[in-house]
C-alpha cells in the first residue's frame, strides 16, 4: 500500500554559523556570507579586493577566538538551538494536526544547505511547503537573501512545490507574549533592573535609506516589549549591535549606549535581543561578554544578559501557530 503524502512540510531558515571554531572554517564560512549581495552591496570588483585582499586574512581568527568562547560540545550554538527548534516543532506539530508534518532545516550560509533540506522534504513526499525564515523582523540581508538562496536552489527543480512564506513577525501577539514571560520568568529569578535595553542586529543606514524595513519593525518591536512588561519610557531603550565596516550603521549603537550608562552609573541593566530566536555568536560572545566588559568598565555596576526564546515551551508554540496560520486549507 502507498504510503500517505503529509498534507505540507515546513522549511525552518537560519543564517548559518561555522562547522568549527577554526581560522578555516570561519574563512569559509564569512567567505560564503559576506559575498552575497543581500548582505554587503559593495560593487563586486572593489569588494572582491576588500574582501579577499584585507577581510578574509585578517577577521578569521579574531573571530574564531569568540567562537572558541561559546562553543558547546555539541557545536555552534545557533545550530544546537536550530535543531533543537527543529525536533521540537514536529513534535508541536504532530500533537497539534494529529499527523506528522516534516519539518526540514536550512540555513541561508553553510549546510545544511537548501538543496539538502529540500531533498529531505521531497522524499517524505512533500508538495507544498511553509517557509519559516527564522527572523522577527523582515530584512532584505536576512529574509531577502533566504528568498534569493531558495530560489537559487530550486533553479533546476522542474515542479515547484506550493510555498507560503512567513515574511515577518515582529508584531505577532504570540512573540510579544513569549518575550514578556521570557523577562518576567527572569526577573522573578534575579531580581530586576534599573533599565532594560533590547538590543537588535544592526545594519547600515544606508539600507533603511534605500527602503529596508528592519529597524522601523524592531523599534515596533520594542515599543510592543514595552508595553507588555508596563514599563515607562525612561526605563527601556531600543538599540543596535554588530556594526561592520565604516559607513554609518541604524542607530543608537548598544556599545555606545551601554558606554553612556556605565558613566552615568545608572545601577543594573538587563539586555536582551529580540532579532534573534536563538542564541549566537552575538548574543553569548558580542552581547554577553564584550558589551557587559564595556558597561562595567565604564562605570556600570551590574550587567544581566537575558537569554533569547530558543526552545523555550512559548516560543516552539508561537512557530507552530505561524506554521498553522500559513498552513489554511491544506489541511
Ligand atoms: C556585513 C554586514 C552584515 C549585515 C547587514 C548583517 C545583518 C544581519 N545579521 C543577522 C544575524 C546574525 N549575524 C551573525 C553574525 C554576523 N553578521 C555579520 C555581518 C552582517 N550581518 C558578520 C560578519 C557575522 C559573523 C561574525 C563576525 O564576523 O563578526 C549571526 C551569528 C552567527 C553565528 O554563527 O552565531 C547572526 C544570527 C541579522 C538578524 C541581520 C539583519 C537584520
Ligand atoms: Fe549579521
Ligand atoms: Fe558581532
Amino acid at each position: 500500500m502507498p504510503t500517505a503524502r503529509p498534507p505540507f512540510g515546513v522549511l525552518l531558515v537560519n543564517l548559518g554559523t561555522p562547522k568549527a571554531p577554526t581560522p578555516a572554517a570561519v574563512r569559509e564560512y564569512l567567505a560564503e556570507f559576506l559575498w552575497d549581495r543581500r548582505v554587503v552591496d559593495a560593487p563586486r570588483p572593489l569588494w572582491w579586493l576588500i574582501l579577499n585582499g584585507i577581510i578574509l586574512r585578517t577577521r578569521p581568527g579574531r573571530v574564531a577566538k569568540a567562537y572558541q568562547s561559546v562553543w558547546r560540545d555539541d557545536g555552534s550554538p545557533l545550530m544546537h538551538y536550530s535543531l533543537a527548534q527543529q525536533a521540537a516543532l514536529r513534535v508541536e506539530l504532530q500533537q497539534r494536526l494529529g499527523t506528522d508534518i516534516p519539518v526540514a532545516l536550512a540555513m541561508t550560509y553553510g549546510e545544511p544547505n537548501m538543496e539538502q533540506a529540500g531533498a529531505e522534504l521531497r522524499k517524505a513526499g512533500v508538495e507544498k511547503i511553509v517557509v519559516l525564515p527564522l527572523y522577527p523582523q523582515f530584512s532584505g540581508s536576512t529574509t531577502g537573501a533566504v528568498h534569493d538562496r531558495l530560489a537559487k536552489g530550486l533553479q533546476r527543480c522542474p515542479h515547484l512545490p506550493e510555498m507560503h512564506w512567513v515574511m515577518k513577525y515582529f508584531d505577532h501577539p504570540l512573540y510579544i507574549k513569549a518575550l514578556g514571560n521570557s523577562v518576567r520568568e527572569y526577573w522573578a529569578e534575579h531580581g530586576r533592573g534599573d533599565r532594560l535595553l533590547m538590543s537588535f542586529h544592526g545594519i547600515p543606514e544606508r539600507y533603511e535609506r534605500n527602503g529596508d524595513p528592519y529597524p522601523r519593525q524592531c523599534r515596533q518591536t520594542a515599543a510592543a516589549l514595552a508595553a507588555e512588561l508596563g514599563l515607562a519610557d525612561n526605563q527601556w531603550l531600543c538599540s543596535f549591535q554588530s556594526r561592520f565596516g565604516r559607513e554609518e550603521w541604524v542607530k543608537p549603537y548598544t556599545d555606545k549606549t551601554l558606554e553612556s550608562w556605565g558613566a552615568d552609573k545608572i545601577g543594573r541593566v538587563d539586555v536582551i535581543s529580540p532579532a534573534f530566536a536563538s542564541d549566537c555568536l552575538e548574543t553569548l560572545e558580542e552581547l554577553d561578554v564584550e558589551n557587559r566588559h564595556a558597561y562595567m568598565h565604564a562605570g556600570g555596576s551590574d550587567y544581566h544578559y537575558i537569554p533569547c526564546l530558543n526552545d523555550k515551551p512559548d516560543h516552539i508554540a508561537l512557530l507552530a501557530t505561524l506554521v498553522e496560520e500559513h498552513s489554511r486549507g491544506w489541511i
